[in-house]
């Protein structure tokens, strides 16, 4: 075992944001997306904190996954007597990369139970190695499942047009996507008519991202601006309104990128489904509702400016929350690769998650 690195995922679904090869980490720079294609290798967990907190890798899952590999680089690094303290370190580091989203506290917390049951430095460095491949491999297999739950649900009869919001697809997870990979799924099997994507102000993941990821693999797009999803969905089109998740609390509140709650009033409006795809490591039972959700804050210039460009004055004042929180009541349904809660309430959420 002295030193044979744990390589990554064998199986991969078109797009990859992440790459794993035992002695280091690379991200796709996805703040260059879509002008250009540049991966950044890391080979230390304060690089994966900060590729996280400066968005080289974002997406609930995706920075999970990111997480738990920064834990197994950190072990590599981990020597001597203090080799515990080494990983425990690192630990809180990438704890504090961002708040919202519980996938990262998921996958750290799993991490930490493998460090609490190995013996030696170097038992470490290959369970934490081989930890960090489980969670991703384990994070594609659930986007599979979720997309044929998902399409069960829908149950659509011809090809039927929906509108999502954010990325939520290759770039965000494991591989294959959650609320994407409903949309995947739904192409690969014909009954995709329309997808609109929403630009997503103020980082425009819709534009930069989703539109690129969907374009890049043969799916038709139709990118709109955030504030034209009210006429889409009056237009009649459009039959779900399918969004991601950071974080869903034990009453099936959900918090998502800023934009996500407006889309579900006016899905209830537009008698338009509201449908949220998310894998069971969104789920956190511990907190009682969506007002418990530390909601990241983010700075002013993601508002003022594009990619350096001013957009508005020198100075005004800014308010840059970069997600928010929609209240169970107005989701028609949350789809993991558990299952899926219909009309999200606590017992609903309790029958499946406990
Ligand atoms: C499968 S990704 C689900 C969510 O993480 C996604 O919708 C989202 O809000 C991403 O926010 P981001 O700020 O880009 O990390």
């Amino acid at each position: 075992m002295a030193d044979s690195p744990v390589s990554g995922p064998a199986r991969a679904v078109g797009t990859v944001a992440l790459r794993w090869h035992g002695h280091s980490l690379e991200l796709l720079d996805q703040r260059l997306l879509p002008l250009e294609e540049q991966w950044i290798a890391l080979d230390d967990a304060d690089g994966v904190a900060r590729s996280i907190r400066d968005m080289v890798v974002r997406g609930a899952p995706a920075i999970g996954i990111s997480a738990a590999y920064g834990m197994a680089l950190a072990a590599r690094q981990a020597r001597g007597e203090q080799w515990r303290d080494h990983i425990r370190q690192a630990l809180k580091v990438l704890a504090a990369s961002r708040p919202t989203a519980v996938n990262l506290f998921w996958a750290l917390q799993r991490m930490e139970q493998v460090v609490e049951g190995c013996a030696t430095a170097e038992q470490a460095r290959h369970r934490l190695a081989e930890e960090a491949v489980a969670i991703h491999e384990e994070d594609m297999a659930a986007n599979l499942a979720m997309a044929e739950h998902a399409v069960g649900v829908m149950q659509p009869e011809q090809p039927l047009s929906v509108l999502t919001h954010c990325n939520t697809g290759a770039l965000a997870t494991g591989g294959y996507g959650t609320a994407l990979g409903v949309i995947r799924r739904l192409h690969e099997k014909a009954l995709l008519s329309k997808v609109y994507a929403d630009e997503t102000r103020p980082w425009l993941q819709g534009s930069r991202l989703t539109a690129w990821e969907l374009s890049r693999e043969g799916i038709p797009v139709t990118l709109n601006a955030d504030g034209a999803a009210a006429a889409i969905l009056a237009q009649g089109d459009v039959r779900w309104v399918v969004v991601g998740a950071d974080r869903i609390t034990a009453n099936g509140d959900v918090a998502n990128k800023i934009g996500t709650y407006s889309l579900a009033v006016l899905a209830r409006h537009h008698r338009v489904g509201f449908m949220v795809v998310a894998p069971s490591s969104t789920v956190d039972m511990q907190l009682p509702s969506g007002r418990d959700i530390p909601i990241e804050e983010r700075e002013a210039t993601e508002v003022r400016e594009v990619r350096g460009v001013a957009l508005a004055p020198a100075g005004v004042d800014v308010f840059n929350p970069v997600f928010d929180v929609t209240p169970a009541s107005l989701i028609d349904a949350i789809v993991t690769e558990k299952g899926v809660v219909r009309n999200p309430g606590p017992e609903a959420m309790k029958a499946l998650f406990g």
